[in-house]
């Protein structure tokens, strides 16, 4: 079962995880989930939940995943090599996938959370929470994902579930946490609903900490992807370490900026779902951000790299709706915005490094505000494009 931990510990006997006792059993205990969309996390989220202790029922779009799932104990397309546990069933049939869940995790791709929450809504019994597991913001409407669920499930409790966790890890039980919040967390620690879904989630690999900052922690998941992009281009360029770290650095301050703005707070982007989920993203080719960004500045062609793709690379659309967000409020957003130039505008890359590089000098913190040209304005460009390869 636990293939990436066997890895790890070499001969040592590896725990088995459905063996550990469930202390979960009070009335507001969460014992059934229905995982809405059998993608790679939907599938790690599922396997998780089961192995602590909950029932779970797994909704795939394509019947003949849902079938393969049943029969093969596997998700053969988007998280090979992982064993589902019998506590998960999987099924295509919406209604029967919500019938009797404690909990919804809505696991689809950003940009079908709308309409795969009415459909879920409209089956689903009143009152269930909803825990959002997707990263991105709407491209049509620039609305955050929560505010998605608000208007397409109304009257539903809403958690947010983000933070540094590739589905393969979680599945081969490497040691991973997450962020769990809900608005009741802090007026009500011990059952509101982020502590709720903590205790039953949690399993001796899967560790979720509570907050009470919906918007803080959706926004580090949604513009992580982007700058993931962004670290991808400049490594795939032949660019090091030295140009890593300030595109990590300088995008944290993005994403804080942007989660002040919305009414989130500044510190929990420093967390597991900001700070942690830019580390882990950034600096790992199993990202599927990092590595499209890294093919493109390899100069592969973006067509190519997208077309009849399985797997879902969130940072594309979201470098759009991230930075049509950020206009909307009057947020500063280059990085993202260099990549939405890229990635949207088919602006050269030695242009959008150029751009970014021309800017005028500026405080870091932020609030000193200082803005001074440096004189280098007109030589930046060739001196990129002389550097890229
Ligand atoms: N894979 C990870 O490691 C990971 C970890 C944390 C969060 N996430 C987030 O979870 C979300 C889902 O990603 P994933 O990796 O599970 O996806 P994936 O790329 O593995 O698969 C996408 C799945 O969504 C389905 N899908 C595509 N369009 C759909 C639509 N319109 N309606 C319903 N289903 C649709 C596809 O059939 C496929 O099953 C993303 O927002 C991603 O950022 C992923
Ligand atoms: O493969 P990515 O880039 O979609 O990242 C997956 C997860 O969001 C990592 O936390």
């Amino acid at each position: 079962m636990l293939e990436g931990l066997n890895d790890i510990l070499g001969d040592a006997p590896i725990p088995d995880m459905n063996a550990f006792p469930s202390d979960k059993n009070d009335a507001l205990a969460i014992k059934k989930f229905a995982v809405i969309g059998a993608g790679a996390w939907g599938t790690a989220l599922a396997i998780t939940a089961a192995r602590a202790g909950a029932e779970v029922t797994l909704w795939a779009r394509d019947p003949a995943l849902s079938a393969a799932i049943n029969r093969d104990r596997i998700n053969a397309q988007l998280l090979p090599g992982y064993d589902i546990p019998d506590a998960v069933s999987a099924t295509s049939d919406m209604a029967e996938a919500v019938a009797g869940a404690d909990a919804i995790l809505l696991v689809v791709p950003s940009q079908a959370i709308r309409d795969i929450g009415e459909r879920v809504h409209a089956v689903a019994a009143p009152g269930v929470p909803v825990v959002l597991a997707s990263k991105g913001v709407e491209r049509e409407s620039g609305k955050l994902m929560t505010t998605v669920v608000a208007e397409a499930m109304p009257g539903r409790p809403i958690a947010v579930l983000s933070g540094p966790s590739f589905a393969s890890e979680v599945a081969g039980g490497h040691p991973t946490a997450v962020t769990i919040a809900s608005a009741d967390a802090a007026e009500n620690p011990q059952d509101g609903l982020a502590t709720r879904l903590s205790l039953a989630l949690a399993t001796p690999s899967f560790r979720p900490y509570i907050s009470d900052d919906l918007i803080g922690v959706e926004v580090g998941g949604a513009v992580k992807n982007v700058i993931a992009i962004a670290c991808g281009i400049a490594s795939g360029s032949g660019f090091g370490a030295n140009t890593w770290a300030a595109l990590i650095t300088r995008g944290l301050d993005e994403m804080k900026t942007l989660a002040q703005a919305l009414g989130g707070r500044r510190e929990t982007v420093t967390g597991l779902s900001g700070m942690g989920d830019l580390a882990l993203t950034c600096s790992s080719e199993q990202s599927r951000n990092m590595s499209f960004g890294k093919a493109l500045g390899e100069r592969q062609r973006q067509e190519d790299l997208l077309s009849n793709r399985r797997s879902v690379v969130e940072g594309v659309v979201n470098a759009v709706s991230v930075t049509d967000l950020a206009r909307k409020l009057g947020v500063e957003m280059p990085i993202c915005e260099a990549v939405r130039s890229i990635v949207a505008d088919g602006v050269e890359i030695s242009e959008a490094i150029g751009r970014l590089m021309e800017r005028p000098l500026k405080a870091e913190p932020a609030a000193m505000n200082i803005t001074i040209p440096h004189g280098n304005e007109d030589d930046v460009e060739d001196y990129v494009s002389e550097m890229l390869p």
